[in-house]
């Protein structure tokens, strides 16, 4: 009991000295922002949009060092029952672009009355899950391409902590300047906070944080510890939190497929495979295809210890995981494959079939690899369609492969084009073989 306790005091002592470190060192900077009379140079002011920066006291910043954020509610003016998201962008280039994305922006994909009912009456409950906090549960059963979650994120901002500032920053040690990072992050995040509607300050406070004794201050620690990846803007990575789906928690074999819609500015869970009444729903916080060690690695800063079927049973998982994984393109092998006379039927059937199994014995369906396999199958299938080999399960493998395309909207047009092509060049392939 002793030790632990010395433990525990000497953890606090480090968090203390944490927050007296980043207090004292900001004590010596001014901070100034859209609503400082005083500021003068590159204040911007444009559709509710601000932008502030940082300034030493009394320092005069040379213009390319400064940092600014800008800030905007996003989309304007679309579906409001929807909501809107609070974003923190690094530039005015980054906004430019994220309006600028082709047909930004429109209401939620998923409207309610469609497969979007799922908002009107979600298909899943939030639970306490135990040892994991809250989670995710399915509602009723649901089937693969459900819709689970269509959501708008309360805040995007970029994925990594904005270091620029530090570089003018005079703090003794990496770890201070760390702090400080931290502690500016958060008052970064503080503006877009004050922007949000009330019922979101609610939401976004009421979500769990993992960073909450690190320095991050509450709102930072909410958004390390429950955002996902959407979109990158001018090169930066830029992530969402969301009332719901950031109570997903993890699994190296999710039974979910995430999906961005840039021109709703959403996000879409949808579900990989079968899920029962009662099921947890999950997403991967890593990539799951790494071996199991090294997934714990990652997953050790959300204090994740997985205890999946994958991570149980590391030592065949992690061959099984390795072979999904070496799946490449092999759209020019079975071209090549359709219009050799010599090669047997076979062939590339057998090798895709078997990842087909590895994948759901893994229980990947989320993963790429499974929309690219069962693409392989679809064109092998079409191939030996027009060999006079007919199989019956091409149909199923073509149209699972389809549904998985339309899940992404943007993308779904491109990959049917692509589909019609290859299946071209499969089927001349066959004619040249006949001719053989
Ligand atoms: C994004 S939140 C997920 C929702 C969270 N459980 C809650 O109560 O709001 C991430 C946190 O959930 C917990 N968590 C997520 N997946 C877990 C798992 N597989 N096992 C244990 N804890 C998990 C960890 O505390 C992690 O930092």
């Amino acid at each position: 009991m002793a030790n632990s306790a010395n433990a525990k005091e000497s953890k606090e002592e480090i968090f203390r000295k944490m927050e007296e470190t980043a207090h004292r060192l900001m004590e010596e900077y001014e901070f100034v922002d859209a609503t400082t009379p005083t500021i003068a140079r590159g204040y911007t002011r444009a559709h509710g949009d601000y932008a502030f920066r940082v300034v030493p006291t009394g320092e005069p910043i040379p213009d390319a060092t400064f940092v600014s954020a800008v800030y905007s509610t996003q989309p304007q003016g679309c579906d409001p029952a929807a909501g809107t998201a609070e974003c923190i962008l690094h530039s005015s280039a980054a906004k430019r672009e994220l309006l600028a994305y082709p047909g930004y922006p429109t209401p939620l994909p998923h409207a309610p009355g469609g497969a979007g009912a799922a908002q009107a009456c979600p298909p899943y409950r939030i639970v306490n899950i135990p040892h994991k906090g809250l989670g995710m549960v399915a509602a009723r059963d649901l089937a693969f391409g459900e819709v689970i979650t269509n959501e708008r994120p309360l805040l995007v901002a970029p994925q990594y902590i904005l270091l620029d500032f530090i570089r003018w920053l005079r703090a003794p040690s990496g770890w201070e300047n760390q702090q400080v990072a931290l502690f500016e992050t958060q008052r970064f995040y503080r503006m877009a906070y004050e922007r949000m509607r009330g019922e979101d300050k609610v939401a976004y406070l009421q979500l769990y944080n993992a960073h909450a004794h690190d320095g991050s201050g509450p709102l930072l620690g909410v958004q390390r510890t429950n955002s996902f990846l959407m979109f990158e803007l001018q090169g930066v990575p830029y992530c969402g939190v969301f009332k719901d789906a950031s109570r997903m928690n993890h699994s190296c074999s999710p039974n979910t497929i995430r999906r961005i819609d840039r021109t709703s500015l959403s996000m879409q869970m949808f579900a990989a495979r079968s899920i029962k009444a009662g099921e947890e729903i999950t997403s991967s916080y890593c990539d799951p295809l790494l071996p199991s060690a090294a997934r714990q690695a990652k997953l050790a800063p959300y204090g994740v210890r997985c205890t999946c079927s994958g991570c149980l049973k590391p030592v065949e998982s992690d061959k099984n995981r390795h072979r999904i994984n070496s799946t490449k393109d092999a759209v020019p092998a079975i071209i090549q494959w359709a219009g050799s006379p010599g090669l047997p039927e076979g062939l590339l059937l057998g090798p895709s079939v078997e990842v087909l199994r590895l994948i759901e014995a893994e229980e990947q369906e989320a993963n790429e690899v499974h929309e690219r396999v069962l693409y392989h199958l679809a064109l092998i299938h079409d191939a030996l369609e027009l060999m006079g080999a007919p199989r019956p399960e091409g149909a199923g493998y073509r149209g699972k492969w389809m549904q998985l395309t339309a899940l992404d909207r943007a993308r779904s047009f491109g990959a049917l084009a692509k589909y019609k092509e290859d299946r071209e060049k499969v089927r001349a392939a066959v004619l040249s073989r006949r001719r053989a």
